[in-house]
This record gives C-alpha cells, structure tokens and sequence, in this order.
C-alpha cells in the first residue's frame, strides 16, 4: 500500500534585488497579516536597513514594536517572545544577519505567527529555511522552526554588507556538494530519508554559484544577487527535504564542533567551506574533487586552510575527531576517524 506523504512549507512572497527593501511594507501587507508588527533587529542592521522600514510603516500610520538584540542566545528568544506577548505583536520582522533573523524565526516558531526575514547579510542559508540555530549548551545545529512568509533582501544593502558575511554565505553552498554526498551515502547505508529532488536542487545551486564565481567580486552588486538567489534556492532545497541534511553533512558537523572548541574564531560559512574540502577528500579520495573545491572557495576569497581560520591544527584535528559525536547524523564520518587518518586528510588537502 502506498502510504506517502510530506508536507512542504515555503516562503510565499520572495523579493530580492536593488532597492526591495523599499517594498518590504507592501510585500507584507500582499500577505494579509494582521495585527502589530515586532521587528527583531540588531544595532547595525537597524541603522541599515531598519530604521527605514520602521518610517515606510509610519508612512501607512502602523507604529510596529522594535526590539534590539546583542547576542544569539535563547534569553534573547525568550525576550522576544515576552515583547511579543507584552505588546500584542499579531507578526515578527527579523531584520539582520543571521542571529536577528533566527532569533526571530525561533520566537514566531513558539508562539505561532508569522514571520518576515530581512536579511542584511548574505552570510549562511538560515536566512530562508525552516531551520533554527540559536547556541543552547553544547548544541549548535539547527532545529525545524516554521520558515518565513516572505523573504525581502535588498542587494543594494546585501552587497554593502562586510565582503566576509558574503564570501562565508558563497562558502555555506559550495558545501552542498559533500552534504549531498553525505546524504546519498546515509541512504544507502542506514536507509535515511532521501529526496532525489531536492538533493539535485541543492547540487545545481551549489554548481551555478561556482559557474557564477567570476562574477562574485568585492563591491560589485551583481555578487549579492548571486549568492541571495543561491541561498534561497538552498532553503528550499532544506525545505522539500524537511530537514537540513541536503545543505548539511560532515563540513556542518566539523563547523559545529569548532564552535564549541573554538567558539567566535571564524564565521559559519568559512569553517564549512574548509570542512568541504576535507571531507571531499574523504568521499573521493587524493585524485578527488577536493582541489576544485578549495579552488572555488579560494577564487571568491574565502579560506581554505586552518590559519586563515585563525585556527591551529591541534585545533582542526579535534574538531575532525570528535564532529561524528555531536548529532545523530550518519556521514563520511562513520563512527569517527583516528588522529592519524584525521591528520592525512588536513595535511593532503593542505588544511594545516
Ligand atoms: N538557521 C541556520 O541554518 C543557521 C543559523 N546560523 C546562526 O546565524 C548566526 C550567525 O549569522 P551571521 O549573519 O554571521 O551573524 P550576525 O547576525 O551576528 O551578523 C554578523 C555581524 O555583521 C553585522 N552586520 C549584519 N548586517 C550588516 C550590514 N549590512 N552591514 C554591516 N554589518 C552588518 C552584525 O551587526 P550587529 O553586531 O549589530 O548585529 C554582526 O556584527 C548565529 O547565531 C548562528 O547560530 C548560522 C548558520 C546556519
Ligand atoms: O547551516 C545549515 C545549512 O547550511 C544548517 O545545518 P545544521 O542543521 O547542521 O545546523
Ligand atoms: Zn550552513
């Protein structure tokens, strides 16, 4: 008996490009919410691109409640969660990087609204997904929280945004070739859920932003478009799939445990960008895909090796020892690998 079925939730209304950030109001008022808005915001996104939508709703007589986070941490959910209550917010508006918007996204989770994704940055996929990552204790991976209803991100104020959070947001999807693999390989070793589709949806991005990678440079605009489209199509891909495994493999697990043993050192996007290599090696071998892996990432200036991390290789290696612990996420990793094959496969690929 045939006894399918899923449940896919996406973002209704997605804009991207020069000058949205202008139509964030009317984008919102399409999806017929009601009640007073709550922006979720951070000091330097709400110079950036805040303040400008808090005026356009003062331009239609709506005041919306505004709270300023500092730090991702779940005090700061639940802070949000009371202003929500307190003020009677009928919706949530992340506007930010990646810990206004999930911080956000974990709040409307909870109480059950909706919520609109600002992003200021273009610095990792959470920015669209239906996944949370806020730090609680030792974990650092997401969890499922209900997607946004609209995603509005402005190039113009995208590409203005430090070249890092860019090149890191470039790194999270060229990690969707060996999160792929990982998946395929979970497949058909532990029989783990598998989608075909969104596994090639999330392969293709990762493929089109590297074929694009000329066009990804410092200050120019057209590479904020690039990478936003990128990192949308990647949230959907996350999306069909109902969970992060086609955007998260070994390099994920890798980046997480470096956030434990070396929390703050480099961005997400970075650590997952090296982590691919290595684990690129360890899917396909010395004569593997790996170097054109380190040479995409190379090409759109984001690291490639442990110290341009600000890493050092007692660092790495444990990081690459102990990642098969941290969730129940079956790859390459398998049960763990020793020092020594951990140390072959930094030093080949030239991590350390
Ligand atoms: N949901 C998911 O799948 C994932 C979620 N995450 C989460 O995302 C967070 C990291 O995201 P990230 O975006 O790097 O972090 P932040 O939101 O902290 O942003 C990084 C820095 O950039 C600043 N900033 C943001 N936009 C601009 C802009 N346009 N111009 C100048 N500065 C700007 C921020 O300012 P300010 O200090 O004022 O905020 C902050 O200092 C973590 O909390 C992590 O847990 C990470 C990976 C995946
Ligand atoms: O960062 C992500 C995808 O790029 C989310 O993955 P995790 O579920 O491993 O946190
Ligand atoms: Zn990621």
């Amino acid at each position: 008996m045939f006894e399918k079925s899923s449940w896919i939730r996406l973002p209704r209304n997605v804009l991207i490009g020069h000058g949205v950030l202008d139509r964030a109001v009317e984008a919102i008022d399409e999806l017929h919410l009601t009640g007073r808005p709550l922006i979720v915001t951070s000091p330097t996104p709400r110079e950036v691109a805040g303040d400008r939508v808090i005026e356009d709703f003062g331009d239609r007589g709506i005041e919306p409640a505004v709270i300023v986070v500092e730090e991702a941490s779940f005090a700061a959910v639940q802070e949000v969660i009371e202003a929500a209550r307190s003020e009677e917010a009928g919706y949530l508006i992340g506007i930010g990087g990646g810990k206004a918007i999930d911080i956000a996204k974990m709040a409307s989770d909870e109480i059950g609204t909706g919520f609109v994704s600002v992003p200021t940055a273009a610095s990792h996929d959470g920015i669209v997904s239906g996944r949370g990552s806020v730090p609680e204790g030792d974990t650092r991976h997401s969890v499922a929280a209900d997607p946004p209803v609209a995603v509005v991100a402005d190039t113009t104020v995208l590409a203005n945004a430090p070249w890092e959070l860019t090149t890191a947001g470039c790194a999270d999807i060229i990690s969707n070739y060996t999160a792929v693999k990982d998946w395929r390989l979970a497949n058909r070793l532990q029989n783990v859920e598998y989608s075909e589709y969104s596994a090639a949806l999330s392969e293709m991005t990762a493929e089109m932003l590297v074929g694009n990678a000329d066009s990804i440079k410092r200050g120019l605009e057209e590479s904020a478009w690039i990478v936003t489209k990128a990192l949308v199509s990647s949230g959907v891909a996350m999306s069909i799939a109902g969970s992060s495994r086609p955007a998260s493999g070994a390099e994920h697990l890798f980046s997480h445990q470096l956030d434990r043993i070396a929390p703050g050192r480099a961005l997400h996007g970075h650590q997952v960008g090296v982590g691919s290599i290595m684990v690129e090696y360890l899917h396909s071998g010395e004569s593997g895909r790996w170097s054109a892996i380190r040479d995409a990432l190379s090409s759109i200036e984001a690291p490639t090796t442990a110290a341009e991390l600000g890493l050092d290789e007692e660092e790495v290696l444990e990081a690459l020892t102990s990642a098969h612990e941290i969730r129940d996420r079956y790859t390459i990793l398998g049960n763990g690998m020793n020092e020594r094959a951990a140390r072959e496969a930094a030093t080949v690929t030239g991590v350390i």
